[in-house]
């Protein structure tokens, strides 16, 4: 399968709540998707189906690779430090203890993570601990990345600067990733292409390329093009909304 994602006429429903109906998509390798969608349309459930953490009631749903989410949360152990939340993820793996920290240690540094490894989650800033739960997401070098509003929980200046750092990480380890957001900005940043879903039960209603757009946040952020795009998917959402 040349692709990292294929989904072809899927369906879901929470007992009798259907949710999603014919969703048809694909994800090429090293390809960003972001996908928007009104509050409850269904985009966590597509996530989670994606990771196989549940199971479709119809059509199918296949993933080259291994995939790692991250949520909104940072869901880490509060009884393990840092370093131990991350070295859990490698539990599978045949490293030394020593190979481990290497391992864990150029991450952080990677992801601007300063010396906490050896503190408490609770100990460090909302921002901190999402990098924290990014890295545990990274460090077995997923194929397919997930993240479900992973900056939401975060002010507005750390999310700027945790956006930045995703978008540079993904210069450097192309990794495929699936975003689902509210933020339009953050979609337009972070992906290739955005999906926008409609109501329930959801199915793809538009699917928008966004090539062409700068990649530094401060041209990004003053570029008509942006804007203009902006426009289009505040409409687009608008409809769906009526
Ligand atoms: N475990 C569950 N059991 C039953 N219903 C659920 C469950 N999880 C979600 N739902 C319902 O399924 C619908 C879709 O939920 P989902 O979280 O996928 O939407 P969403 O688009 O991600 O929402 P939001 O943007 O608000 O996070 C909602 O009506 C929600 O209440």
């Amino acid at each position: 399968m040349e692709n990292c994602i294929e989904a072809s006429d899927l369906g879901f429903a929470y007992s009798t709540q259907l949710i999603l109906a014919n969703v048809n998509f694909a994800l090429k390798k090293s390809e960003s998707l972001a996908i928007l969608g009104q509050s409850g349309c269904g985009k966590s459930t597509l996530l989670r189906l994606i990771h196989q953490l549940l199971t479709p009631d119809d059509g199918s749903i296949h993933i080259n690779g291994q995939s790692s989410i991250l949520f909104q949360d940072d869901r880490l152990l509060p009884w393990k430090t840092c370093m131990d939340n991350v070295r859990l993820a490698l539990a599978r793996r045949s490293l030394t203890g020593s190979a481990q920290t290497e391992q864990i240690t150029c991450l952080f540094k990677k992801l601007q993570i300063p010396e906490v490894s050896n503190q408490y989650p609770h100990t460090l800033s909302g921002g901190m601990r999402q990098r924290v739960a990014l890295a545990r997401a990274l460090i077995n070098q997923p194929d397919l990345l997930l993240l479900d509003e992973p900056f939401a929980a975060v002010d507005h200046f750390t999310r700027q600067a945790l956006i930045v750092e995703l978008h540079q990480l993904r210069q450097t380890n192309p990794v495929s990733m699936v975003l689902v957001t509210h933020n339009i900005d953050e979609a337009l940043f972070l992906s290739d292409r955005i999906l926008i879903l409609g109501n329930t039960p959801t199915s793809v209603q538009y699917s928008v390329e966004i090539p062409g757009l700068p990649t530094d946040w401060q041209n990004f952020y003053q570029s008509k093009k942006v804007a203009s795009i902006k426009v289009d998917i505040l409409s687009i959402l608008d409809t769906l909304q009526q």
